[in-house]
C-alpha cells in the first residue's frame, strides 16, 4: 500500500518524500509544481496537478492502493494571504474539502497534515501549547484553523482519523545535500539571509524592530525540516496503530528574534549582510515559540538539530552549493 504525499514536491513535502523512501514506504504525489519542483523529488510516482482537479483525484486514487495521506500541499504565506485572502481560502480550504471527499469515496481513513503556529494567533503565554487559545492574526493562520476543524467534523462523521502537525518555522537542508530550500519567489527569513550573503540581495529587511521583545524585532522557534519529516513518519504510525485523532506542536521550544538569525548567519557564512530596517509586516505576531511536550511524549518525537547555529549551517550548505536553488 502507499502513501499518498500532496505537496510531495514543495520544501517540507521534498524531505518527508525522502524520509518515506529511506523507511521502504510506498509513495505517490499529487503537486501541481506552482510553488514546488521536480528535481525535489528524490522518488515516488508524481501526478503533476491540482488537488481541486476531482478528476485526476478520482483517477490517483483509483490507480493506487492508498493507505493514508500525508498534506501540504497549501498556500503558505503569512504576507500574501493578507492581500489576497480569496486564493487562501480557495487553495487551501476547498482543496482539502476536494481531498477529503476523495478520501471518502475511495475508503482512506488517516490523514497527518500541515498545520501552523499561525492557527494560535498573538498567545496567551509561551512556550505555547496546543491547549491554548486558538485565534488566528492573518488570513493563512485562518485557513489552517478552518482545515483542522473541517477534519475533526470528518473525524466525527465519518471516522477519517487525522493528525494536525503545527509546525513553528521550518529551516534547514538534508543531509544528503541533494535538496533544499527554494520558494519562489522567497519570502523566508533564513533563506533571504542566506541570499543576501550570497550578494544576490543588497540587503534584508527588517519587518519592525518596534515590537514588545528583547531587541525589539519578531521571535520565531526554527525547527529543522529533516527532524519536521521524521515527525510526519511518526504520525503515520501513530495512525497505523489505530490511534485517535490528535493535534500537535511541532518546535525547538527556544525563541530567536529576526536579529539573533541575522548575526548567527553572518557567523556561520563569516560574510557581510547588510541590514534595513522597514515597516512591520501585517499579520505578524511577536513571539510564536512552542512547546513540544506532547509531540515528544506522545509520538516518541526528538528533535535532532536544536541549536539555531547547526540549522543555519545546514541551510548554507545547501545554499552556498546551489545557489540558483533548483536552478530552473
Ligand atoms: N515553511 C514553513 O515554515 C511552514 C511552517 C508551518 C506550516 N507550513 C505548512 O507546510 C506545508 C508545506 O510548506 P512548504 O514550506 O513546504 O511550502 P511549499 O510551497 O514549498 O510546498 C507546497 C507544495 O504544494 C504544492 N501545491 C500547493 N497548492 C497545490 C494544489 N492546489 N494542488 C497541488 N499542489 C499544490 C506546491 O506546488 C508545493 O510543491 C504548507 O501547508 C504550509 O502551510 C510551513
Ligand atoms: O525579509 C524578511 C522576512 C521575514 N522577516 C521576519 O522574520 C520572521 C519570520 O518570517 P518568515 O520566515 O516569513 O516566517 P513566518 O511569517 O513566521 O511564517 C512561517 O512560519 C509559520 C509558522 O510559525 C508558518 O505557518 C508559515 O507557513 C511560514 O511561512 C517574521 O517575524 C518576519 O516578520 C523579516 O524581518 N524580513
Amino acid at each position: 500500500m502507499a502513501i499518498l504525499v500532496t505537496g510531495g514536491a514543495g520544501y517540507i513535502g521534498s524531505h518527508t518524500v525522502a524520509e518515506l523512501l529511506e523507511r521502504g514506504e510506498e509513495v505517490v504525489v499529487i503537486d501541481n509544481l506552482l510553488t514546488g519542483h521536480r528535481e525535489a523529488l528524490l522518488g515516488g510516482k508524481l501526478y503533476e496537478g491540482d488537488l481541486r482537479d476531482k478528476e485526476l483525484l478520482a483517477k490517483l486514487f483509483s490507480e493506487n492502493n492508498i493507505e493514508a495521506v500525508i498534506h501540504f500541499a497549501a498556500s503558505s504565506l503569512v504576507g500574501e494571504s493578507m492581500k489576497d485572502p480569496v486564493k487562501y481560502y480557495d487553495n487551501n480550504v476547498y482543496g482539502t474539502q476536494c481531498l477529503l471527499e476523495a478520501m471518502q469515496k475511495a475508503g482512506v481513513d488517516k490523514i497527518v497534515f500541515s498545520s501552523t503556529a499561525a492557527t494560535y494567533g498573538e498567545p496567551e503565554k509561551v512556550p505555547i501549547e496546543e491547549t491554548d487559545r486558538t485565534e488566528p492574526a492573518n488570513v493563512y493562520g485562518e485557513t489552517k484553523l478552518t482545515m483542522e476543524r473541517m477534519m475533526s467534523w470528518f473525524d466525527k462523521v465519518l471516522g477519517i482519523k487525522y493528525v494536525a502537525l503545527r509546525y513553528f518555522n521550518a529551516a534547514g537542508a538534508h543531509a544528503s545535500g541533494k535538496i533544499g530550500e527554494d520558494h519562489r519567489p522567497e519570502s523566508h527569513l533564513i533563506p533571504l539571509v542566506l541570499q543576501t550573503a550570497l550578494k544576490q540581495r543588497e540587503s534584508i529587511a527588517v519587518f519592525g524592530d518596534d515590537y514588545p521583545t528583547e531587541d525589539g524585532t519578531c521571535v520565531r522557534d526554527y525547527i529543522h525540516v529533516s527532524d519536521l519529516a521524521d515527525a510526519h513518519v511518526r504520525a503515520v504510525s501513530y495512525l497505523r496503530s489505530g490511534n485517535d485523532s490528535n493535534v500537535f506542536n511541532l518546535g525547538n521550544g527556544l525563541g530567536f528574534s529576526v536579529k539573533q538569525v541575522i548575526e548567527t548567519a553572518k557567523k556561520v557564512t563569516g560574510l557581510e549582510i547588510p541590514v534595513v530596517i522597514q515597516e512591520r509586516r501585517a499579520g505578524d505576531p511577536a513571539v510564536l515559540v512552542a512547546s513540544s511536550a506532547k509531540a515528544r511524549s506522545v509520538l516518541g518525537w526528538n528533535p535532532q538539530h536544536a541549536d539555531l547555529e547547526n540549522i543555519i549551517q545546514s541551510a548554507w550548505n545547501w545554499h552556498s552549493a546551489n545557489p540558483q536553488g533548483y536552478g530552473e
